[in-house]
């Protein structure tokens, strides 16, 4: 459809515009965004489409259409991207058990400590590379081509380290992967958002966490299945060849872009079309409203990518969103998950556990269970109040752990010993709190620093996001290259306690820093962060919202019981 600067509206159309009134925060200029008590009903049905825009509640925008839920397509679509979290997922998660089983593969030797970790972390140089640069790949070219690009360096990573013979290769392997990884990790939770309707957004996101916490499962399983097959861990990388390949055909054949991107490129038809389907019960007139919202943005949003990058730093709310969600991501890092999903094969060997790879299971799949509870809540009882539960209980089996550490390793002078024969109810033990530690950090800090596209404008969010995953990656290569380093330097029970600590330092931050964003569109929760981190204000935004909801849910059922 053409986009004339005027756009005619039936009379049910028009009344539905009047008297629109929602309240959000001020933005950058200190203007109230309060989107609009005004009726435009004088304007016998041609209305101007920048008025049209002007007057109409983005957020109502963002809503209309939605319906009860949503539609099947959005889920398939969602489930589809996120066959990029699975890849990060798997991809991070063989090298556990890939390290148990290797052996003397890699020059003809067994890899030292220093070894292991310089193999692992490869992947994450990798990663922060491409988080760097893959936003802007994303915005140039869209992100479903950032994402193919992504699957193809994919593949050239399996396809070295599955046939390696050396540790330097198998190294570089990893850091070929590590730039597709970065990137599908900084690409798909960005596209799930700009496609999900605000009220599911949450959700829809949390199923990228679950596609990575799944993949790390399967890599697990993987890992167990050819635990006793020779030369079994170049199969089970190479299986990770697979799903990129049917996600690059996907992409071509069945995948749409990102409307906010096809606007963009003013491809309008695209937009509208990929609306329409994402969006099945809304009218013609709300996916033309849509489209019209995201070409006013994008209008302004148009700026070069230094300005972009200027605005980082210059804009002082899109500063706190930088700051808020790298520190958020950060924290995730350095509560130490990490160290278990790379290391726990390794770890539990040496404590004496018979099956170290099934044990890992346990690790993995207690995180991917978990992540179907944030799924469950994210929306409804939102993010922070997600992370203020969690966090705590993170802390308190960090800390059980690092005292079980304690006491089992007192006749070892607090060194891991493998071969020693610890007693095995104290393993077991460890391994309970372990799985406790795990089960709320999935819960929390798992997957809600993800949601961090929440925070930026459309001018920013592929930049701003590029700097908060690079965090992450960062407090992932911190983890990665000192994990073994840190346990023999500081003793395990350190290791674990300076995890929790940290994890303290952060619960701290996000109770006076972390404002709400479930239920708040995506405009609203940019507005969040204008004269502050405005904590209790979106506290109270997000009550008046869910309070508007219930009455509009309850309106519906009294409506449909009348009928
Ligand atoms: O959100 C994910 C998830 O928690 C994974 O299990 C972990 O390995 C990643 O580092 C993290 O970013």
């Amino acid at each position: 459809m053409d986009y004339p600067a005027e756009t005619r509206r039936s009379s049910s159309d028009k009344q539905s515009l009047d008297n629109k009134e929602a309240k959000g925060f001020a933005n950058s200029n200190g203007d109230p965004m309060v989107l609009k008590t005004q009726s435009i009903d004088q304007t016998d049905g041609i209305i101007d489409v920048n008025e049209l825009s002007q007057v109409l509640d983005e957020a109502e925008i963002e809503a209309a259409g939605q319906g009860k839920g949503t539609s099947l397509y959005l889920w398939a679509l969602t489930a589809f991207s996120a066959i990029g979290g699975f890849l990060f997922g798997y991809d991070t998660g063989t090298i556990s058990s890939v390290l148990v089983v290797i052996g003397r593969d890699l020059d003809n030797r067994v890899l030292s400590d220093g070894d292991k970790e310089f193999v692992t972390s490869a992947l994450t140089v990798g990663a922060i590379v491409a988080s760097l640069f893959i936003g802007l790949v994303g915005d140039k070219f869209g992100r479903k081509w950032a994402l193919l690009f992504c699957d193809i360096v994919f593949l050239v990573g399996v396809i070295i380290q599955a046939a390696c013979h050396q540790k330097m290769v198998m190294a570089v392997g990893r850091l070929i992967m590590g730039l597709g990884v970065g990137g599908a990790a900084q690409l798909v939770p960005v596209y799930i958002q700009e496609i999900a309707p605000a009220k599911h957004r949450g959700r829809l996101a949390v199923l990228n966490s679950i596609a990575i916490t799944g993949g790390q499962v399967i890599a697990y399983a993987f890992g167990a299945a050819f635990a006793n097959v020779t030369h079994g861990w170049r199969y089970i990388i190479a299986i990770g060849g697979v799903p990129p390949i049917f996600q690059a055909i996907g992409i071509h054949f069945f995948m749409p872009e990102s409307p906010r991107h096809l606007v963009k490129s003013g491809h309008y038809d695209e937009a509208e079309a990929a609306l329409t389907k994402m969006y099945p019960v809304a009218t013609p007139q709300e996916i033309e409203a849509k489209v019209m919202v995201m070409k006013r943005h994008i209008e302004i949003d148009d700026i070069g990518t230094v300005r972009k990058v200027k605005l980082l730093w210059t804009d002082v709310p899109t500063r706190r969103a930088v700051f808020i969600c790298g520190a958020l991501l950060f924290a995730q890092q350095l509560s130490g998950f990490n160290s278990l999903m790379y290391f726990s094969g390794t770890l539990f060997a040496a404590a004496g556990l018979n099956n170290p790879t099934a044990t890992g299971l346990i690790i993995s799949g207690t995180n991917c269970l978990f992540t179907f509870v944030t799924a469950g809540f994210v929306d409804r009882f939102g993010r922070r109040r997600l992370l203020l539960i969690t966090m705590p209980l993170v802390i308190l089996f960090l800390s059980v752990t690092a005292v079980i550490f304690y006491v089992m390793l007192r006749p070892t002078d607090q060194q891991l010993l493998s071969g020693f024969p610890y007693p095995g109810y104290q393993t077991s033990l460890m391994l309970v709190f372990m799985v406790f530690y795990v089960a709320s950090y999935a819960t929390g800090l798992g997957a809600v620093p993800w949601l961090h596209g929440e925070f930026f404008g459309t001018q920013t969010r592929m930049v701003g996001t590029s700097i908060s995953t690079a965090c992450a990656w960062s407090g992932n290569l911190i983890i990665s290259s000192t994990f073994l380093k840190t346990m023999t330097a500081i003793t395990p029970s350190g290791a674990f306690g300076l995890y929790a600590g940290l994890t303290f330092m952060f619960l701290i931050m996000v109770y006076f820093l972390y404002p709400e964003t479930a239920m708040l569109s995506l405009e609203e929760v940019r507005s969040t962060l204008d004269g502050g981190f405005n904590v209790k204000k979106s506290l109270k935004v997000r009550r008046e919202k869910l309070d508007l909801w219930k009455k509009q849910q309850a309106e519906q059922k009294e409506r449909a019981q009348s009928a």
